[in-house]
This record gives C-alpha cells, sequence and structure tokens, in this order.
C-alpha cells in the first residue's frame, strides 16, 4: 500500500483580532497588558488523515469546520503550528483559483507562469500548451491580459493549466460551484476521468450528490476534529442526519 499523504496529528490556531474600544484598550493598557485582546481559535485540532494512493476523498463538514483550512495543509499553502504533512508525488490543485496568476500578464504567459509553479519543466507546458487553451475554451483570447477575463474565463484556464500538469494527488476546493453549467459538467467529467485512470484526489464541496459520485471515501470534519471516516455514502447520510437535527 503506497500512502499518497500522511497527516499526523496536526495544529493550527488561527488568532482572531476583534476590533476593542478605546476604553477596553486603556483599561488594558492600565493593568498592566493583562491579559490577552486577541481571541485564539482552534481550526485544527490533533487531525490525522491517511490517504492512499489512487484514493478519491471528500472531505465534509458544515461551514468553518476545517475542510478548507486541512485542503491548504495539504497542499503546503499553510503550515501546521504541530503535526506533520508528508505528500508523495506533484500535487497541485484549485485551492484560490488562479492564485498564481498574473493579472497584467496575457493568457499565454501566465499558462507557462502558472504551469512552472505547479511544478511543469517549459517543454512539458510547451507541449500540453494547445491541449490546455482548447480545454479553457479560451481561444483568441490567450494573447489578452487576464485582467481583462471574465472570472469564468480566469477560472477555466486555471483549472486547465492544472489539470495539465499531471499530478499525482489532485486537491478541489468548492471549484465545481463556478463557472457555468457545461464547463462545470467538463470539469466534473475530467476530474471523474482523472479518478478512473487511478489519480489520487481530494475534494472539498457541499454539493453532496456530486462528491458522492466523485469520491469513494468520506471524511467528516467537526469543529477542526474528524469524527468520521468511512464510504462516502454512509458519511453523506450522516452528515444529511446532522443536518435535520
Ligand atoms: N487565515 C485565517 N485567519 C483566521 N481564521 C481563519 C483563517 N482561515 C480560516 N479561519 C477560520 O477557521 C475556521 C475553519 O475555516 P475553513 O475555511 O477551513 O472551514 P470550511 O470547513 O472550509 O468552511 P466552509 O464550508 O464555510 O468553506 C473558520 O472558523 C474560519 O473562520
Amino acid at each position: 500500500m503506497t500512502l499518497a499523504i500522511e497527516v499526523k496529528n496536526v495544529r493550527k490556531q488561527f488568532v482572531l483580532r476583534h476590533t476593542r474600544s478605546i476604553k477596553e484598550a486603556l483599561v488594558w493598557l492600565l493593568n498592566g497588558r493583562k491579559g490577552d485582546l486577541s481571541e485564539k481559535f482552534l481550526a485544527l485540532d490533533d487531525v490525522s488523515l491517511s490517504v492512499k494512493k489512487g484514493e478519491t476523498v471528500a472531505l465534509l463538514g458544515f461551514n468553518g469546520s476545517g475542510k478548507s483550512t486541512l485542503l491548504k495543509h495539504i497542499s503546503g499553502v499553510m503550515v501546521p503550528d504541530s503535526g506533520t504533512i508528508l505528500t508523495r508525488g506533484r500535487v497541485a490543485g484549485l485551492i484560490e483559483v488562479g492564485a498564481g496568476f498574473h493579472h497584467d500578464l496575457s493568457g499565454r504567459d501566465n499558462v507557462f507562469l502558472n504551469g512552472a509553479i505547479l511544478g511543469m519543466t517549459e517543454k512539458e507546458i510547451e507541449d500540453r500548451f494547445d491541449s490546455i487553451v482548447e480545454f479553457a475554451e479560451i481561444g483568441q483570447f490567450i494573447d489578452t491580459e487576464v485582467k481583462f477575463y471574465s472570472s469564468g474565463m480566469y477560472l477555466r484556464l486555471a483549472f486547465s493549466v492544472a489539470v495539465h500538469t499531471k499530478p499525482d494527488v489532485f486537491l478541489v476546493d468548492e471549484i465545481l460551484a463556478v463557472g457555468d453549467e457545461p464547463f462545470q459538467r467538463k470539469c466534473i467529467n475530467k476530474i471523474k476521468e482523472l479518478a478512473a485512470a487511478g489519480q489520487t484526489l481530494v475534494v472539498v464541496s457541499h454539493d453532496l450528490e456530486l462528491v458522492s459520485t466523485i469520491c469513494d471515501r468520506g471524511v467528516l470534519l467537526q469543529k477542526g476534529a474528524i469524527v468520521l471516516d468511512g464510504p462516502v455514502r454512509e458519511v453523506v447520510s450522516e452528515l444529511r442526519r446532522r443536518q435535520r437535527d
């Protein structure tokens, strides 16, 4: 059994800064700065998760349960306060769409820039360039600066670059809710194709029907901790039961 992702005892705390009144700040100063004006919030509380190569996993849970935070740790965008995350092979994903895109550059330049950030060589990008543009249906706009793209065009190009990196682990965060319907369908088909080809997949989505068709395994998060891990249908049923309560 080859592991693609191994998350061990990960904790992540965020500091929530509240706006305080001048009076509150003054009292705090006069008291010798005792206590803490900021509040701490544990977004991931001792999370451990192993994902085997070829598994398709849906991270499920209510708003604020820590799904995106966990995905960002797997992608390496965030580092944990404690614990470890190991990933095997190339990890690519759609977490903050077009995060690596530069507004003043053309679509073409961004394909090269973003492709390189995602770990492709120049030769790989050149070889896959036509296919990237074709999948994104960007056509003649490929030489236009992306700041003039519609949000859908931007998203399509970002998605296309990401899937063409042929990653070993593909991470998708709620992306499927964006874009028009035909493109959504195309993305879903592409993701299903990747899953069928044995690609490791970790998906965050509130579309329970959709994740049930794409993923085999479901992981339910609640207040930053994993409370259930099993076949996706069972975990989705439990989440629905909790939604009704
Ligand atoms: N950079 C940050 N600074 C402070 N708090 C944060 C930060 N990122 C996330 N949080 C908090 O951590 C908690 C978990 O957020 P996260 O985005 O992981 O939840 P989620 O399960 O993906 O939620 P949703 O379903 O709404 O997308 C939330 O309460 C959120 O406000």
